[in-house]
């Protein structure tokens, strides 16, 4: 039996993502969804790397997938020192840095963390991460803040800004390092990037540093005030980190995560729903804006704006009016994170990618 299935994974916050590919073919796709209430006792995300490891295999076996047949097992990749974009195979300084929260703690640190526990479940199978979200190719002036004690760190859905960018590319018969683009990721977070010739030069900071609020994040905030926050004693380091990675946003405002749902009720006549998404648009039409700069006397080819986010006709129209007189707007709708490391998946089997060392 020929060994050449790819495993897929993206873990989110309350469910995770899994697909099965053969070669060019998905095979298997599901949504997991988790109860809330198994999710609570978890302090870290990566505590739950067990549970949610042995829920995705219990799944694979129910749905007859032949383990001894993946070879691959891929995920995004979590917050991680610097890294260049590329393919990474999870080791064990990469899992000890996960494990430890060593640069934050997000859900997306379990992609790496899954794919390794899975790996040590399957005889002969291998764990890596494709373009994961620290992926640095900051220009220096664009790393300078206003004091020295802080450098801005390359936080950016990578993997989604670089698929979407090569799609495009391909659309318009170029190559992605001959393209001028400004690329907005509208996911759980948001991720702004201006890509100069194939490289990400500048990106807000999409974790806990600036930027439009998103779904879940709270982007920038008015430091002053956050500060006089942190010295009030009414609240712990945790509790205000989580503030600003995992319960800002539209979860400040309207306690849920998804965007979807907030659209649902702007569409339903919520005019508190209305507003905020109207803010969340205009701050996402200005940081595409503060793009343009960024690429001196060169033109922008290209503004592309994807995610989930991006499906919703009134938040994209509402981004679009305010950015076109910079560029053509080309919408990409939707979020492709399975079959983009699928892509990657089949590199590997191919030996068409070089491995990278963490
Ligand atoms: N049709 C839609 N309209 C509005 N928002 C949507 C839609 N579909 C998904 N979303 C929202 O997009 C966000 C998720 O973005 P996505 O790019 O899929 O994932 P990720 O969280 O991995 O970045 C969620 O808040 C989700 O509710
Ligand atoms: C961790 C930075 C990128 C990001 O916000 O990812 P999600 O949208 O998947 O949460």
């Amino acid at each position: 039996m020929s060994r050449e299935l790819i495993l897929a994974l993206n873990p989110r916050m309350q469910f995770t993502r899994i697909a099965v590919y053969r070669m060019n073919s998905p095979v298997f796709l599901k949504k997991i969804n988790h109860k809330p209430e198994e999710l609570t006792d978890f302090k870290c995300f990566c505590d739950q790397t067990k549970y949610r490891a042995k829920i995705i295999m219990d799944e694979l076996k129910a749905n007859d997938i032949y383990l001894e047949e993946i070879k691959i097992i891929i995920g995004r990749g979590g917050l991680l020192k610097p890294v260049k974009s590329g393919v990474y195979r999870v080791n064990e300084a990469m899992v000890k840095d996960l494990s430890n929260c060593e640069f934050g703690n997000d859900v997306v640190n379990l992609s790496g963390l899954l794919a390794y526990a899975i790996s040590e479940q399957i005889d002969g199978a291998d764990a890596f991460v494709a373009d994961p979200v620290v992926v640095d190719e900051l220009e220096d002036i664009a790393r300078i803040t206003g004091r020295p004690e802080f450098k801005k760190r390359s936080i950016f859905h990578a993997l989604d800004q670089k698929t979407s960018a090569r799609r495009y590319a391909q659309s318009v018969f170029k190559k992605y390092e001959d393209l001028n683009l400004i690329i907005a990721h509208l996911g759980g977070g948001i991720s702004i990037g201006a890509h100069k010739k194939g490289r990400v030069v500048d990106s807000n900071q999409a974790y806990d540093g600036d930027g439009p609020f998103s779904p879940i994040r709270s982007g920038s905030l008015p430091m002053g005030e956050m500060i006089q926050m942190c010295f009030s004693g009414k609240y712990s380091q945790e509790e205000l980190l989580k503030m600003q990675t995992g319960e800002g946003g539209l979860y400040a405002y309207f306690n849920t995560y998804s965007g979807f749902d907030v659209c649902k009720m702007r569409d339903a006549g919520d005019s508190k729903a209305k507003e905020v998404l109207s803010a969340m648009a205009y701050q996402v039409a200005k940081s595409i804006g503060s793009m343009y700069p960024v690429f001196g006397e060169e033109a922008v080819d290209a503004i592309i704006i994807t995610g989930g986010m991006a499906k919703d006709e009134t938040f994209v129209r509402e981004i679009r009016m305010r950015v076109e007189k910079i560029a053509s707007v080309t919408i990409y709708p939707g979020a492709e994170v399975l079959s983009a490391l699928s892509d990657y998946g089949r590199m590997i089997l191919r030996n068409e990618t070089e491995i990278l060392d963490y």
